[in-house]
């Protein structure tokens, strides 16, 4: 029998490049919770909260391009620390599961990896905004984005879009790849809680092992819920 402890609610947070099918696999990962009987919230960043969604509109609108990035970086922490107090802090102390796309390893590859902020505002920013609730687990989506721009493509002819690119989406293939390879390295220094899984395969595959490795990554799966 698992201690009272062992059975709180998890913060799991997906992470990678533009269009490598995070919010398709977030959806699936909750509905896959929700069909064991597991209470859980789906949510984003930036966003999550009204005043988060203020803040992202403004950044992906490319209102703070002219910022820098260190401005940036501290743009998507108080959107993250909104999110964290209003959110994510209070379904997990209510006992809900958090499934989110994007979370602070987007702000240390965008901003920092990739956009050259000090890693020392980085660090800082992760202890202000995250205030003691870092994720139990990240999966880290990873795909060659050349692949996964053609997919983003796809979603816009689907969707009846004109594909115009936010604010990130307008980069070049170059700033995409130094992208991919600083996912790869927070994932690499983060062991224990991060897990790279390769985004080319079908959503199904993928979704096959994202499960596999939640449920291998939190025991109280499988006491009571099975497989
Ligand atoms: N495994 C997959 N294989 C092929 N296409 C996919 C896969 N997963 C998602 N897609 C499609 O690719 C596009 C981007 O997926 P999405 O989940 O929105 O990615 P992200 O949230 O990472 O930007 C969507 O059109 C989606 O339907
Ligand atoms: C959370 C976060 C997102 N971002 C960027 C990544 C995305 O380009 C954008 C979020 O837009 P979104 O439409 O959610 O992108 P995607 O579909 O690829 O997940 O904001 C940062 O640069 N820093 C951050 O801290």
């Amino acid at each position: 029998m698992l201690e009272a402890s062992q059975k709180r609610a998890r913060f799991i947070t997906f992470e990678g490049g533009e269009g490598v099918g995070k919010s398709t696999q977030v959806k699936r990962l909750l509905a896959k919770l929700e069909s064991r009987s597991i209470s859980a919230v789906r949510t984003r960043e930036p966003g999550g909260t009204p005043h988060a969604e203020a803040i992202r509109s403004f950044i992906l609108q490319g209102r703070s391009e002219s910022w820098g990035a260190g401005a940036e970086a501290i743009l998507f922490a108080a959107a993250r620390l909104d999110h964290v107090n209003e959110l994510v802090g209070p379904s997990l102390a209510a006992g809900k599961w958090v499934i989110s796309d994007r979370f602070h390893d987007s702000t240390r590859a965008y901003q920092g990896l990739t956009g050259g902020v000090d890693d020392n505002l980085i660090g800082a920013l992760e202890t202000l905004a995250l205030d003691g609730h870092a994720p139990d687990m990240t999966i880290v989506l990873d795909m060659d984005p050349e692949i996964a721009f053609q997919r983003v493509e796809q979603r816009a002819v689907e969707d009846g879009l004109v594909l115009t690119g936010d604010r990130f989406e307008k980069e070049d293939l170059d700033w995409h790849k130094r992208l991919r390879d600083g996912f790869l390295e927070i994932a690499h220094a983060n062991p224990d809680r991060c897990i790279i899984i390769s985004a080319d395969q079908t959503a199904d595959a993928l979704e096959a092992e994202i499960w596999h490795a939640v449920h291998e990554r939190f025991p109280e799966l499988h006491d009571e819920h099975g497989t």
